[in-house]
């Protein structure tokens, strides 16, 4: 018999009989192991669209206040621009404060010393056979523009599992091509990698700059610390944005990300979070998110010139 003359409530039937059972199963299971399951579940999937990349869709009915994700950084770092900062926790440092023992870099303790996130500088460091020296401590300091950008490299270079979560985020290469920050980004960092850690023969300028629009495009801002540092995350680096969202990020004191919802958001809803400030106008926002992200906002609050009757970007009329 081939399957095209099995009749249909047969085959209904026996396959429900099949399958129920083993929803069930899964189900009794997920309810024995609630407290490690919890941990992974999600109220959203990620999805993808020609327009949008990569961006997240709620899976059910989601409560104000409700925690969708709780993430520790793929790759955390100082900012592009910054004043010297310790690379273990991203504390201002001094004059007085010491250097790693291995590699000169920065650092206010020796457990920043031993830290995790400060082992791809530290080596690429030794490697180039001369320890680092920072001497001025007043000023956002160039050489600290590399390191984030160095971290993802280490990444590239020993860590493939890491590199291809990195990798998959969106850099808008094409974009940033011919901007003014493409070309300082080729100077000041591509070309300070391969020349100052004599990594010619392992990164290509391309590459590195690929690195940069990663690092731009994705990253978080963690204001945990008097100089902002920043950090990519698996998950939470594919939020999209809206300028009216519907979710809100915090942090805690560890860098870990926290995304909760900040009104009830629908199944089959778009998660979102604000890349920009909402306090700007629209003219600003969109600029900024032109300018930063590269792309033009066609958000609800956006296309509405009266942003929800608020008139928040209307001028004052001087007359009444
Ligand atoms: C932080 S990434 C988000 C993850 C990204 N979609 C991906 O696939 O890797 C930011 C980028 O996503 C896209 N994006 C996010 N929100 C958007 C929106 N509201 N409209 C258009 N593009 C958006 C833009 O290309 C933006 O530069």
């Amino acid at each position: 018999m081939t399957s095209s003359n099995v009749p249909l409530t047969a085959s209904v039937s026996c396959t429900l009989s099949e399958f129920l059972p083993r929803v069930l199963r899964k189900m009794e299971h997920q309810k024995a192991d609630w407290k490690n399951h919890k941990k992974v579940c999600r109220p959203f999937k990620i999805v993808y669209t020609e327009d949008l990349g990569r961006h997240m869709v709620a899976t059910r009915d989601i409560k104000p206040g409700e925690i969708l994700l709780k993430e520790q950084p793929l790759i955390s770092g100082p900012s592009q621009n910054t004043v010297p900062v310790c690379v273990g926790c991203y504390k201002n440092v001094d004059e007085k404060s010491r250097c790693c023992s291995k590699c000169g870099w920065p650092i206010c303790s020796e457990i920043c010393e031993k830290a995790p996130q400060h082992i791809p500088e530290c080596r690429y460091s030794v490697m180039r056979g001369d320890k680092v020296s920072i001497k001025n401590f007043n000023m956002i300091h160039p050489t600290y523009q590399c390191v984030t950008v160095l971290r993802c490299l280490y990444q590239k270079q020993f860590l493939p599992e890491t590199w291809k979560k990195i990798d998959e985020l969106q850099s808008h290469c094409e974009e940033r091509k011919d901007t003014q920050k493409y070309e300082q980004e080729r100077v000041n960092i591509a070309q300070f990698i391969r020349k100052f850690f004599k990594l010619e023969s392992v990164f290509t300028e391309e590459e590195i700059l690929k690195v940069c629009g990663i690092v731009m495009i994705n990253s978080h801002e963690i204001p945990l610390t008097d100089t902002p540092y920043i950090a990519l995350y698996d998950q939470a680096s594919l939020l999209e944005h809206n300028c009216s969202p519907n979710c809100s990020k915090s942090f805690t004191d560890k860098g870990y990300i926290l995304i909760s919802a900040g009104k009830p958001i629908k199944k089959d809803e778009h998660i979102s979070i604000c890349y920009t400030d909402p306090l700007w106008g629209t003219p600003n926002r969109r600029q900024h998110l032109w300018d930063s992200k590269y792309f033009w906002c066609e958000c609800h609050r956006c296309k509405d010139k009266t942003e929800f009757g608020t008139y928040f970007s209307a001028l004052r009329c001087q007359d009444r």
